[in-house]
């Protein structure tokens, strides 16, 4: 059996009295789903897997390598944050650039995949503008070019759909699918809404509370009608 792409065993993490503990596989090109409510470890568990976080115990294997003392820029990650991270003096191209050389020191090759990034998710013609002058939907879109250029074979998305309305949400998932199809890369969102992982997730996580409460297929998480949790989450109760 092929190694998972993401692989936590035993890990856990201490913030003073708190203790979170994960432990699961993502198969290599899955897209997974992490939801549950606010506090419940969501970004933590992103952090960990993207080095950002050093868990207090447990291994992290990404591709079958063991990351201990590997940093985020040296793991094989991408992460996309819920405000999207672009540098507001920046041009959305530089911003692309970014993903290729801190110092923004590109060749024309490279310089050309930052254009077929914006192009390939719908910002060819927005080379030159500046972030602010941008819709939330469009910032969005900006740092998941960003991603594509740094070609990493794991995307962890922290909310990607959080800043959008209906329609946007929709056109994002497709965008993401297509991706995730032309890429075969591994793909992770958090999400508080059913309707996202319904359109983009084959397998979920809940977390609850520091914990991996449940990890299952999405089919099988979207019919639950239990823990009082997840219905919560669902919208099958209103407590
Ligand atoms: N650096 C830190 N120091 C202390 N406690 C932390 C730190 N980072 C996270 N926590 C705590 O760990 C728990 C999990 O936080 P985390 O941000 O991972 O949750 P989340 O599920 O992403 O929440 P949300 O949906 O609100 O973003 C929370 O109780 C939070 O207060």
């Amino acid at each position: 059996m092929p190694d998972a792409a993401i692989r936590l065993t035993d890990v856990t993490v201490r913030f003073d009295e708190k203790r979170l503990a994960f432990d699961c596989a993502i198969p290599a090109g899955a897209a997974g789903a992490v939801a549950g409510p606010s506090g419940a470890g969501k970004s933590t568990l992103f952090n960990v897997i993207a080095g950002f976080q050093k868990p207090t115990s447990g291994s992290v294997t990404l591709l079958g390598e063991d990351m201990a003392g590997r940093d985020p820029a040296e793991r094989p990650v991408s992460i996309i944050f819920q405000d999207n991270n672009l540098f507001a003096h920046l041009t959305i191209a530089d911003n692309v650039a970014l993903g290729i050389h801190p110092g923004l020191k590109l060749d024309v090759a490279q310089r050309q995949s930052v254009f077929a990034a914006l192009s390939r998710v719908g910002l060819g013609g927005y080379e030159r503008r500046l972030p602010g002058s941008l819709s939330g939907g469009e910032r969005q879109r900006v740092a998941l070019a960003r991603a594509l250029v740094r070609r990493r074979p794991i995307l962890l998305l922290d909310e990607p759909f959080a800043a959008l309305d209906p329609a946007m949400r929709a056109d994002m998932a497709r965008l993401l699918s297509e991706l995730r199809a032309e890429t075969k890369s591994t793909m992770l969102f958090i999400t508080h809404q059913p309707d996202d992982i319904r359109r983009l997730a084959e397998q979920v996580m809940f977390l609850e509370a520091g914990v991996i409460l449940l990890d299952e297929p999405a089919r099988d998480f979207l019919s639950r009608r239990e823990p009082p949790a997840v219905a919560k989450f669902l919208g099958h109760t209103t407590i």
